[in-house]
This record gives structure tokens, sequence and C-alpha cells, in this order.
């Protein structure tokens, strides 16, 4: 992969909590517009990765770069503005909103009009509402949720809020989305319609994704190229059929006899 293809450039990165090093040392080159796994045994370090990647942890040590620029160091939101979403392993909707009003949450950061616009319903002010409304209703049409526009997200069915949350994430306009563990907690259908849905965003958009989730079913139909995490360090990379026949992987997963 040459320098030019690589979105996200994780190097030598490690993460130490006291006496715990979650990250040992692991360097990851991340494809643009990839479809790109992590995975790993409980415990391997995945989420802390993304977690040093969205800015919530700072590295021990180690850089992650975004575009050939560092991003450690920086605070979560100044990641989320360069360009870098991700959705969480427990879904973090507004329960009592609808879904509509939760996909307006996202569009919050093209408001600029203050107190005085909204309370005048200045043209501004009705200019920004019906450019972030059709925002909303364009998203709602090219996932698939126009029909529980008005329906509250707490009520959804699980893969449907999955999706809510991914086109929430989606709205914030990413170069780079980061899926932790989508597809939890899902059955055979549901996670085969999400594997199609995350393939469909990849289609659609000029976009990398970055997934963790155990469902190898949903890993080895959608990803690239996967990284699997071990104890907190690199054991393997390569293609779906290159890790699924890994004896290391295997012994990873399934523990090897004394
Ligand atoms: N904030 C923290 N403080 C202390 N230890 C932590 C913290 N976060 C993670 N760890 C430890 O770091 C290690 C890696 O955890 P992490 O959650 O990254 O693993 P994971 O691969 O995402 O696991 P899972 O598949 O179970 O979600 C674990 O031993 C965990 O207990």
């Amino acid at each position: 992969m040459s320098e030019q293809d690589v979105v996200l450039k994780i190097d030598h990165v490690v993460k130490r909590f006291g006496g715990i090093t979650a990250v040992n040392d692991v360097s990851i080159r991340i494809a643009k517009q990839s479809i790109h796994g992590i995975i790993g045994p409980n415990g391997a370090g995945k989420t802390t990765l993304f977690n040093m990647i969205t800015g919530i942890y700072n590295t021990t040590a180690g850089s992650i770069f975004f575009n050939g620029k560092k991003i450690n160091g920086k605070q979560t939101h100044e990641i989320a503005e360069l360009g870098i979403a991700r959705t969480f392993q427990n879904i973090r909707l507004f329960n009592d909103l609808t879904v509509y009003q939760n996909l307006l949450t996202a569009c919050q950061k093209n408001i600029t009009y203050g107190l005085f616009d909204g309370f005048l319903r200045t043209s501004k002010c009705k200019t920004q509402e019906m450019s972030a409304d059709k925002i909303c209703k364009n998203m709602m049409i090219e996932v698939g949720l126009s029909e529980y526009k008005e329906q509250k997200a707490g009520n959804l069915p699980y893969g449907t809020q999955r999706r809510l949350e991914i086109a929430r994430a989606l709205l914030t306009n990413p170069s780079i989305l980061l899926l932790d563990e989508p597809a939890a907690g899902m059955n055979e259908d549901e996670s085969l319609q999400l594997s199609n849905f995350i393939k469909e965003i990849r289609l659609n958009n000029d976009i990398t994704i970055i997934i963790i989730d155990h469902h190898m079913d949903v890993i080895m139909n959608i990803c690239d190229l996967i990284s699997v995490l071990n104890f907190g360090s690199l054991l393997a990379e390569g293609t779906p059929k290159e890790i699924q026949k890994n004896q290391r992987v295997i012994e990873a997963y399934l523990g090897v006899d004394e």
C-alpha cells in the first residue's frame, strides 16, 4: 500500500492503564475507501484502539496520522471535526426523540443562527432549518428510515436502531467511520442485513469504514483487510481468506492445549 493510499496510519501505538498494557506497539495502515476489520478475542485491545483514534484516550506511546497529520493528543471534538465519526458498543441514541429528531441533532454543527434569529424567524434561520430538514430527509431515504420518521428511537427494533445510529454518524460527513461491534446482539438475518447496509454505505459515500465485531460472518463478508489483535499485540493481518486459514489466529480464538 503506497503512502498516498493510506488514510489512517497507526504507528507503534501503545496504551497502558497502570500495570495493564491494553495495546502493545501496534502498527496498522488503513487504506482509503476500504472496509477494514479489527478482530480479536475479548480484552485484545480493540475498543482501546478506537478510543485512541477518536481521542477519548491519549496514546502512551506511538502516533496516529489521519491523511498524514498527527491526531493523537487532539480533543475528541477536534478529531470529529477533522472527519472521524464513530458508533459505540452500546447504542447511544436519544430514545425519547423521534428518528427525525435524532438525525437533526447531527446537523447542529451547520446551524449558526442565534437566539435573535430564531426568535424573529429571520431568513438566515429559515434557510438553515430548511437545509437541515432536507439533509435529514435525504439521509432517511438513503438508509431506508423514512417510514420510521416520527417513531421514537427507543421503540425501534434493534437492527433499525443500529441503522439510525450509523445514519446519524454519517450526517457529520466523515471520511472515516468507526463501527464498534455494530452486529452485537443481532441474529443471523439481522447481521446479514447489516452487512449489506455497510457495503451500500461504502458504495454510496467517499468513506473508509473500520469495523470491530465478533460476528465472523459479517467481518468475512464485508472486509477488504483484517487486522487481528491478541493480548494487545498485532497477531496477523490479511484478507478474509488469509485470516480464516491463519493457524495463529485459529489458535488465539480456540486456544491451544498445553
Ligand atoms: N479505562 C480502562 N482502565 C483500565 N483498564 C482498561 C481500561 N479500558 C480497557 N482496559 C483493559 O484493557 C484491555 C483491553 O480492553 P478493550 O476493551 O480494548 O478490549 P476489546 O478487545 O475491545 O474487548 P471486547 O471484545 O471484550 O470488547 C482489557 O484488559 C481491559 O480490561
